[in-house]
């Protein structure tokens, strides 16, 4: 099997720790493995050399210091694996066949990265490159970044290019939990986990594995998360599975909007619960919710709409801070999924700006942390979605 392992700034905080990497890398390679390995630098490394900063150094600078904490780290690994008689040999920006190629803002050249990925996955041979994680260089052969976390990219990237069977993902947790184990009690290993959830996760701060890295990931590359504790690269931990979605999606049949409006809206906690436990009991199925201060929005399937607004209108009649229940029907919803949206300054106004040029009533925007639904009349939808294919 062919496996990239990136091994986190955690898993590498000590020169116990990286004999302990060395150890499984090892036994990687003697159970027959082809093994090309991605190193972050050791524990806080790169925190620090920033803190150190206390002078105006340009971007050049930054990057020049800050990569010697993952060029320490290759060093130390190559070095670690040359005591266990494990052939290796470190590559850093610069090296011969150095695989990483972006521009200044760390965006990746594919065309370029993924031709000397190719190369270098031919060349493996026996011999297992220890690759600087999170540093790239630019086409003028200089240093740059991916940007914080970046190593994670670096080594789900290169798996995806070099056409690896797994990247493994080494860290200080058993895997992806069901909670942050740093902050909540009890938290236990999902085994399993989707490419789309996780990334919606890593959004909003599960840093397990960066967000941008998950982009890579598709269907044929197995991505794992183990704890540098397991000692076994290749069993454990958390399979992260399927493909990332980046996608324009168009709600294939109408839906209908209700509103409903009154004053518990406003200040009356399990208003929204209350409403929405009314429609399940319904068995309604609701597509979306949008809240505002004064009227909560359900959009469910249009046929399901007169029964859905049934049972909200009962609610009102029941409930004296509830005043009224309209509907609209005729609701398409296009979806924008995954990409990089939450990182793109303005992308709601990129969406927004032309079909407002073009004329189009939108009905509402509900945003994510990795995708955006815009509600436009039904009539509206294929030249919604036109537009919006076009700006993405
Ligand atoms: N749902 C989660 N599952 C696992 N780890 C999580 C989760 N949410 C946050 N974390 C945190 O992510 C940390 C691992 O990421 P990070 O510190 O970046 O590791 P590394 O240095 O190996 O890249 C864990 O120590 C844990 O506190
Ligand atoms: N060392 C870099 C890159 C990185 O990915 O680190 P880690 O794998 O420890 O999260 C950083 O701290 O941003």
């Amino acid at each position: 099997m062919r496996v990239v392992a990136k091994f986190g700034g955690t898993s590498l905080g000590s020169g116990d720790r990286i004999n302990r990497a060395a150890d499984s890398i090892a036994a990687a390679v003697e159970e027959g493995h082809e093994i090309a390995v991605v190193a972050s630098a050791m524990g806080s490394t790169t925190d620090d050399l920033l803190d150190e900063i206390k002078f105006e150094a340009d971007d050049r600078d930054r990057a020049e210091i800050v990569s010697m904490g993952e060029r320490t780290s290759v060093r130390m690994l190559k070095a670690a694996l040359a005591a266990r008689g494990v052939d290796a040999l470190f590559l850093e920006p610069g090296a011969d066949d150095w695989p990483v190629i972006a521009n200044d803002l760390g965006e990746v050249d594919v065309e370029e990265t993924q031709r000397r990925a190719a190369k270098l996955a031919e060349e493996l041979d026996g011999v297992v490159p220890v690759i600087t994680g999170f540093l790239a260089q630019n086409l003028e052969g200089e240093i740059t970044t991916l940007g914080r976390g970046g190593s994670d990219t670096t080594a789900v990237m290169l798996g995806r290019y070099m056409d690896a069977d797994e990247v493994v993902i080494v860290t200080d947790v058993e895997g992806v939990m069901t909670g942050d184990p740093r902050v909540v009690e009890g938290a236990r290993n999902v085994g399993r986990i989707t490419v789309d959830e996780l990334r919606n996760l890593s959004f909003r701060g599960a840093e397990v594995v960066a967000p941008s890295a998950l982009s890579y990931k598709d269907e044929e590359l197995d991505v794992r998360v183990v704890h540098y504790q397991h000692g076994d690269l290749l069993t454990g931990g958390t399979l992260i599975e399927g493909e990332f979605h980046n996608l324009i999606d168009m709600q294939e049949d109408p839906l209908a909007c209700l509103t409903v409006a009154g004053r518990a809206i406003r200040n009356r906690p399990g208003i929204l619960a209350d409403l929405s436990v009314a429609l399940r009991d319904e068995d309604i199925n609701v597509d979306s919710v949008a809240s505002g201060m004064d009227s909560i929005t359900f959009y469910v399937l249009e046929e399901e709409s007169n029964q859905a607004e049934a049972v909200l209108h009962d609610r009102v009649v029941a409930d004296e801070a509830l005043s009224s229940v309209t509907v609209e029907d005729n609701i398409a919803v296009i979806r924008v999924t995954g990409g990089e949206l939450p990182n793109r300054p303005g992308v709601i106004l990129e969406i927004v700006q032309p079909l407002s040029e073009a004329g189009i009533n939108i009905h509402d925007v509900i945003t994510s942390a990795t995708s955006v639904a815009i509600f436009v009349a039904w009539d509206d939808r294929e030249e919604t979605l036109e537009i919006i294919q076009n700006e993405f």
